[in-house]
């Protein structure tokens, strides 16, 4: 199963920080890819930055049609639609996680900027919310991302890693590649 993002919206410099933030929190959480429905060169200059260093395979584009890639994307893959009006994560997480097991599909989570349009919901298989308050697609994107891969995509290491970080109790143990 691999799992993919699509950030429904960008409202320029206002979501600069925070598509980044979206982008960076999707690759630590193990998805593969973001799709972006809005061309910023910064974001994809800094999501490309980090991989450069930290190593991996993570994928940024843009679409011009998030319709028809969510439709294309149906046809061997599962659709989870991230919004606080959506089913109660903790009753249907297990629901998601035997559908992704049986099926051996591959995950598409959208999440949104600012209002999302209806379709989305209609599009998903599941809309789903972590918890029934507003707060921020960083926050939903990793707690539903942390329950699916029950953590054990947190500490992923890659060969092409420029710069390593061991865990350590008391100190700052990096690993950084000479040029
Ligand atoms: C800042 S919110 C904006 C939501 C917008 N006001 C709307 O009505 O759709 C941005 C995104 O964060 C995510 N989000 C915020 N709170 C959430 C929650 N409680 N559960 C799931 N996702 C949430 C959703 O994906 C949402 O589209």
């Amino acid at each position: 199963m691999t799992i993919e993002i699509l950030r429904l919206g960008h409202r320029g410099e206002r979501d600069k920080r925070i598509s980044t933030h979206v982008a960076l929190t999707s690759r630590a959480l193990g998805a593969k890819k973001i799709i972006f429905t809005e061309e910023d060169k910064h974001v994809k200059e800094s999501v490309e930055r980090i991989v450069d260093s930290w190593g991996g395979d993570f994928k940024f584009e843009v679409v011009k049609s998030w319709r028809t890639y969510t439709k294309r994307f149906k046809d061997n893959g599962i659709v989870v639609h991230l919004t606080m009006y959506g089913e109660n994560i903790n009753k249907i997480m297990t629901e998601i996680r035997e559908d992704i097991s049986k099926t051996n599909k591959n995950l598409l989570l959208i999440i949104g900027a600012e209002k999302v349009p209806r379709e989305a919901y209609d599009l998903a298989d599941y809309n789903l919310s972590v918890g029934n308050q507003p707060h921020s697609e960083v926050a939903a994107l990793a707690i539903f991302l942390d329950r699916l891969t029950e953590g054990k995509t947190l500490y992923s290491e890659y060969n092409d890693a420029k710069i390593k970080v061991t865990p350590s109790k008391s100190e700052k143990c990096v690993f950084v590649e000479k040029d």
